[in-house]
């Protein structure tokens, strides 16, 4: 494949009004619930971006009849918990760990086997963290030596065993997958979670008229539970813009002065507002405007205005709130005056890259003292960029984006190797960036 490079010109202001793609946790889920419910389900707002329509096109070769999406629309003609069909070749998953984890749920309870496949990034990923539950549940999986892609999953149709799972890692997919093999138990299945992660399967299957309880067991553990063998009654998604993607705008417009930005619409579902949290303890003059509802999420405009960031402990809680927006925050850090040290978010060494890793080494390349630890980062920042030389971003759309903004605090321009990937979660990247005020070109290298 070709060699998609960004150059970035240093320096620069952000300024305006932007609104960025849907959000894709959301849009995974309406393609999956909408084709396991009675009825039809239309979607607004759906993210064209490829981790999402993998979703999409794994259902279509289940024998889901999908209409679009155009411009973000998506009609999905459900065919109800059992009427999935076998696909005749391995559905590929691409880089989405989501669709993966996912989907594993759902065709565990099947009465097919599938083949689940993926590119080399998520071949390196682990799935013994939904093969553990799901076996425990009677499935009867098989993985690669060292539980990876590809993945068989032999469904027998007969249902699966309820069980109530203490999850080892807080995980929104593993959860989420309990949940979905849970649609398919002969009883309560329950998820306990030893911190707070985003709760859309939860929200979701409750406005497909699903019920799913959850309940906080102390400060940080919550149990959701359903009761298998019900109904899910087709409805209509509006899919709020994608607060991960909003991410890489608002520490773009925090870092860089004479900076004042808006971004529309963003999903401000709490089990993902760790980014604006960390923000404003580092100093972020940013405020939500415009509060609604919208399907169930709430939704606000992120007003937010450059204002000189300070290194900080980062709290653990918010380590799983915030878990996509590392990348970036870690731009954030190497802006701010001091220290920010991340420490519990090991979960990021198995992500589309090994995040700490990758991250360390691409602000190295670029003259931040950057100390990557087993579970986290220490960041000593307040210094310009340089580049010293080009970044890799690993096959990691969000390595891309976040080191595109570090472009913003640099004296070089900076280039960053493989950048095609950017349409994993955020296709529009480029013109909306380039819209709010940065220069950057893709130049086929
Ligand atoms: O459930 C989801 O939609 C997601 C959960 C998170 O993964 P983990 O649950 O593995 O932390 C997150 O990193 C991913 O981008 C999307
Ligand atoms: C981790 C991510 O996604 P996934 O796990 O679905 O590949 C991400 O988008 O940052």
């Amino acid at each position: 494949m070709a060699n998609i490079q960004f150059h970035v010109q240093p320096g620069g202001k952000i300024q305006g009004r932007v609104r960025v793609p849907g959000d894709k946790s959301i849009s995974h889920r309406s393609i999956m619930l909408g084709s396991i419910a009675e009825g039809t389900t239309t979607v607004t707002g759906f993210l064209e971006g490829a981790d999402a329509l993998a979703t999409l096109n794994a259902f279509r070769d289940m024998g889901v009849q999908i209409e679009g999406p155009v411009n973000g629309q998506v009609t999905v003609h459900g065919v109800g918990l059992k009427g999935l069909k076998k696909p005749e070749k391995p559905l590929d998953m691409g880089n989405s760990g989501t669709s993966t984890r996912l989907l594993a749920g759902i065709i565990a309870g099947q009465d097919f086997d599938v083949t689940l496949i993926g590119d080399a990034s998520l071949s390196k990923r682990p799935m013994k963290r939904v093969v553990d539950p799901l076996s425990a549940m009677g499935a009867v999986i098989e993985t690669q030596e060292g539980g990876t892609l590809p993945m068989v999953i032999r469904g027998s149709g007969e249902p699966l065993k309820a069980i109530d799972y203490v999850l080892p890692m807080a995980s929104a997919q593993v959860k989420s997958c309990v949940l979905l093999a849970g649609l398919y138990a002969d009883g309560k299945t329950c998820a306990l979670e030893p911190a707070p992660t985003r709760d859309h399967t939860e929200r979701m299957l409750n406005g497909f008229g699903y019920e799913v309880h959850s309940e906080k067991v102390d400060a940080q553990q919550t149990r959701a539970c359903l009761q298998g063998g019900g109904k899910l009654t087709g409805m209509h998604i509006d899919v709020p813009s994608d607060i991960s993607s909003a991410a890489f705008f608002m520490v773009a417009a925090a870092i860089s002065e004479g900076s004042d930005l808006v971004i529309e619409h963003v999903g401000m579902n709490p089990t993902r507002t760790g980014v604006i949290d960390i923000l404003k303890l580092m100093g972020a003059d940013l405020t939500l405007e415009n509060f609604h509802e919208v399907g169930g999420e709430p939704v606000a405009d992120v007003h937010i205005k450059y204002a000189p960031l300070k290194g900080i402990e980062i709290p653990e809680e918010l380590v799983a709130l915030a878990i996509d927006e590392f990348p970036v925050l870690f731009v954030a850090a190497s802006a701010a005056q001091g220290k920010t040290v991340l420490t519990g978010a090991e979960e990021l060494r198995v992500k589309e890259s090994d995040r700490i890793q990758v991250m360390a080494d691409a602000l190295l390349a670029v003259g931040i003292d950057a100390q990557p630890t087993p579970d986290g980062m220490i960041i000593n920042g307040g210094v310009q960029c340089v580049q010293r030389s080009a970044i890799q971003s690993h096959h990691d759309h969000r390595i891309s984006m976040a080191m595109s903004i570090a472009g913003l605090r640099a004296v070089d321009t900076i280039v960053i190797d493989d950048c095609a990937n950017v349409n994993t979660s955020f296709p529009t990247f480029l013109p909306l960036i380039n819209q709010v005020g940065m220069v950057i070109s893709a130049v086929e290298a």
